[in-house]
């Protein structure tokens, strides 16, 4: 799903929308008075390019078109959802809202990036009521999956639903609040522990950087992949949650926790947590620490696809959802249709393919070569039910070489092109070539056995992989042998 969207307020949040729509194939219209906001939204969606695209396995669709405005009426211009991220004040939300229903379509979803005001305080006064949504953000919109949606009864249940499959298009997890509340479900969360570190530092029992550590190299990890239930399940043992409970429910009260006191936010607190945060990140840019946080994010967020668990299985329903591209065989060729080279891979570089070098890293071309052979051995017939089939096989590589060409940066989309060399019997020699648009990145040199999964010895094919070989070959035989096959490292005069 495409289409064109108007971000209101291009700031953190807003240019975080902004890029989260273009990286999917969205137009985004923007209005925001700050002189900067051109800048700033251009700083925030290069942060996206480099993270977003290599989260997939699959390819995102073209970069949708980013256009500035004068105003509010002309960035709503066909916008079929429209983004209020301004400022949190309520009166600022009131006229921005009106200004918005004012010139936009009737159809449109109008979502609001409030972290704390409740849709029906959006809604008082508006036009149109029904309109209007919390769909709230976490910051950095571009990769967190997690948007609240918050309706009210003035909402139709078809907006509902539309705005849940809109997002849900965008590779985003819209959590339906259906109670709405002040600060929703997870700022609760935010501000309550927000509150107890603030004690904590006010107290002088931590600094910013103990109570970081303690959130890090702990509880922030199993937050990331179970959560707080499901954690504490685990915890209880096989005695299971009643007796979780039993056991630690007393702790819950006084004077273990300060959770409902607010403290008072003086000069002297500020000034300290300041100083402390200072101390602890002043080296890093705030650029510098928001790349770090991608790097990171991504890589973790990679690591939960690969135990298709939590954020990771919701990103590879998505990669599956992708048209067309859903996982490795998506957005590539079907071999009934090939007269030419075939294209076995299509992605973006993730981050964590990059190294100390700033571009990708050696072992990760023979990853994307891997992955393009495998693909490749997909479409002739070696696909996995003839691999789990006992009288079946596979094929085993025994000998690879790669050339890198040219450099691919993080973000970077790829493809990998390959040339059948030979297919013939149980010999399988391939030729693969990686490109970014025209530009020859790496070739990659590969011969393969097919070998008995049982015997474990090389032998012939299924008379269908044989005959899917012949095809391809004829359909190949008029390519020249390319340049670089054959080759091994010579000795350099
Ligand atoms: N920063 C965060 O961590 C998160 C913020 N939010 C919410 O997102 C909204 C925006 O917050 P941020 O992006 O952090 O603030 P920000 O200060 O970074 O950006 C606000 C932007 O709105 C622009 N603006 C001011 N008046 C405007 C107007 N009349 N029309 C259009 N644009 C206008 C400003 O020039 C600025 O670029 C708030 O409602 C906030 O609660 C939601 C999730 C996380
Ligand atoms: C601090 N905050 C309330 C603006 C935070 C959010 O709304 C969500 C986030 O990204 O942490």
């Amino acid at each position: 799903m495409t289409g064109t969207a108007a971000i209101i307020g291009g700031g953190v949040i807003g240019g975080g929308w902004a890029a989260r729509f273009l990286l999917n194939g969205w137009d985004v219209r923007a209005f925001d008075p700050d002189p900067d906001a051109e800048r700033k939204i251009g700083e925030v969606l290069g942060n996206a390019r480099r993270s977003l695209p290599g989260l997939s396995d699959a390819p995102l669709p073209p970069e949708g078109r980013l256009s500035f405005h004068d105003n509010i009426a002309s960035a709503v211009a066909g916008a079929a959802w429209i983004q209020e991220s301004v400022p949190e004040r309520l009166d600022l939300k009131h006229v921005t809202l009106a200004a918005i229903q004012a010139a936009c379509a009737e159809t449109a979803i109008i979502g609001s990036s409030t972290s704390g005001f409740r849709p029906s305080q959006l809604q008082d006064g508006a036009a149109r009521p029904g309109q209007i949504v919390v769909a709230h953000p976490f910051n950095p919109v571009y990769l967190l999956p997690l948007i609240e949606l918050v309706p009210t009864v003035a909402n139709p249940p078809e907006t509902v639903d539309a705005a849940k499959a809109l997002l849900t298009s965008l590779g985003l997890y819209p959590l339906h609040v259906r109670q709405e509340i002040d600060a929703h479900i997870a700022d609760r969360f935010l501000e309550a522990v927000w509150r107890e570190a603030l004690w904590l530092v006010r107290d002088g029992v931590a600094t910013t950087e103990e109570i970081d550590n303690a959130i890090r190299y702990g509880f922030g990890i199993r937050w990331a992949q179970m959560g707080l239930f499901e954690t504490y399940r685990v915890a209880g043992g096989e005695a299971g949650m009643k007796h979780f409970i039993a056991q630690f429910g007393p702790c819950l009260s006084w004077p273990w926790t300060k959770l409902m006191d607010v403290p008072e936010l003086t000069d002297d607190l500020i000034g300290r947590i300041a100083d402390q945060s200072d101390a602890q990140s002043g080296r890093h840019s705030i650029r510098d620490l928001e790349r770090i946080r991608d790097n990171n994010l991504v890589a973790m967020m990679r690591a939960l696809k690969q135990q298709d668990w939590g954020a990771g299985a919701l990103l590879n329903a998505h990669d599956a959802a992708l048209k067309p591209g859903a996982g490795l065989s998506g957005g590539v060729d079907k071999l009934e249709t090939l007269d030419r080279l075939v294209l076995t891979l299509s992605r973006a570089v993730p981050l964590d393919w990059t190294d100390y070098n700033g571009h990708m890293t050696e072992s990760r071309y023979l990853d994307a070569f891997a992955s393009a052979t495998d693909r490749f051995m997909e479409l002739i017939g070696c696909d996995s039910d003839y691999i789990a089939d006992p009288a079946g096989g596979s094929y085993f590589t025994a000998e690879t070489h790669i050339r890198h060409l040219d450099e691919a940066l993080a973000g970077t989309r790829i493809r990998v092109e390959t040339q059948l060399l030979l297919g013939q019997g149980k010999k399988l020699h391939l030729f693969h070539r990686m490109y970014d648009g025209d530009r020859l990145l790496a070739t990659g040199e590969h011969f393969l056995l097919h070998v008995s999964l049982e015997t474990r010895r090389p032998c012939a094919p299924s008379a269908a992989i044989e005959s899917a070989l012949v095809r391809l070959s004829a359909a190949q035989s008029g390519l020249p042998w390319p340049e670089g096959a054959g080759a091994a490292i010579r000795k350099r005069s």
